[in-house]
């Protein structure tokens, strides 16, 4: 009897992040900057002024040009942020156990998430946790994933029930694995003299009308540097990849970079704690072009500390984030 119950009420998973092009080549990057810089959500200017400014000025341009980056840190495995996606989602699956599926969807681009909802409903889930691999909360990410599972079970006649995780940026889980992945780096490589914490940035503008994103960055980063143990003039925190002209969450990234290094610190260890895969933004971004800047500016030592990826405590962290869930 018990196991007639299992299979009429079965729990799946849905692993979801960003998304990446399907090749580091300009066609497939200007097909992904296309979904991606039309969501609604990602960039709030009014249509009549935004798809002029995106299919005139961004999608003739910033394809060829992201292409080199992407060749940059593209591998056999393909994208980065996909293959360590896939890598979380096995293992998530390991830990669980077979009763559990787990599908990874991507709200950009390839697997998508109908493609994941797909999988989960052929393995007969009729519950499905989702858990958006975002730690900090935002309207742009966080809410896109939901809006995209909504446009899919629109076409469904029998939905699944649905429990959707919005953020874990203060889970103890999750700051005890940022903080031992530090630690574990310091052990091997030294310290340096001081930690920069940077996330990514979205439009100050949204946080005015009320996005929680920037107070969730500043949340994560005083509680790591709690369980650091780090003095205040030994950590700050800034924030990256901003795109466009409007104001973004300051201190910038590229900005204060320069300005540590007048300051006289010579080295400096950088983690990304707001990205749970690596991927373009730390790998290239952060870890090839803000380092040179750096050292540029008189820096000596720049390292980045990788991102949680497949580590076992982060996928135990997933684990225990969806095992409450349900
Ligand atoms: C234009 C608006 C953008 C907002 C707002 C934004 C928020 C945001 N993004 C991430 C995570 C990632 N972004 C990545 C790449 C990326 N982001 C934007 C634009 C916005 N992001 C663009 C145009 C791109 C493409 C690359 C580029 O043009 O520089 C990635 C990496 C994807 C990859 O393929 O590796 C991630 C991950 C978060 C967490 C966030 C808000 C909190
Ligand atoms: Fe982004
Ligand atoms: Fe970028």
């Amino acid at each position: 009897m018990a196991m007639m119950h299992n299979s009429k009420d079965k729990a799946g998973v849905l692993l979801v992040n960003l998304g990446t092009p399907d090749a580091p080549t300009a066609p497939a990057i200007r097909r992904y900057l296309r979904e991606f810089l039309s969501d609604t959500r990602v960039v709030e200017i009014p249509r009549a002024v935004w798809l002029p400014v995106l299919y005139g000025f961004i999608l003739p341009f910033r394809p060829k040009k992201l292409a080199h980056a992407y060749a940059s840190v593209w591998s056999e495995r393909g994208s980065p942020l996909l293959a360590v996606s896939k890598q979380q989602a096995q293992q998530l699956q390991t830990l669980l156990g077979a009763d559990v599926p787990v599908a990874l969807g991507m709200t950009y681009g390839n697997p998508s998430v109908a493609s994941a909802l797909a999988e989960l409903k052929q393995k007969g889930a009729t519950r499905i946790v989702v858990l958006p691999l975002y730690p900090q909360y935002s309207g742009t990410t966080t809410a896109s994933v939901f809006d995209a599972i909504a446009r899919v079970l629109a076409r469904e006649r029998h939905i699944p029930e649905l429990r959707t995780i919005n953020d874990y940026h203060a889970q103890p889980a999750y700051i005890e694995a940022l903080a031992a992945s530090v630690r574990a780096y310091r052990q091997t490589h030294g310290a340096s003299e001081h930690l920069l914490m940077s996330f990514h940035s979205i439009p100050q503008r949204y946080v005015n009308q009320g996005d929680p994103y920037d107070a969730q960055c500043k949340k994560t980063a005083a509680l790591l540097a709690e369980a650091l143990q780090l003095k205040p003039e030994e950590w700050s925190i800034s924030f990256q990849s901003r795109l466009g002209r409007e104001p973004w969450l300051q201190p910038y990234t590229d900005v204060v970079l320069p300005q540590y290094a007048a300051k006289g610190i010579k080295t400096l260890d950088v983690i990304c704690p707001g990205f749970s895969a690596d991927c373009l933004e730390t790998l290239e971004e952060v870890a090839i072009r803000y380092r040179e800047d750096f050292l540029a500016a008189g820096g000596e030592g720049f390292r980045y500390i990788p991102a949680l990826n497949a580590d076992d405590a982060h996928i135990r962290m997933m684990q225990s984030l969806v095992q409450s869930a349900l």
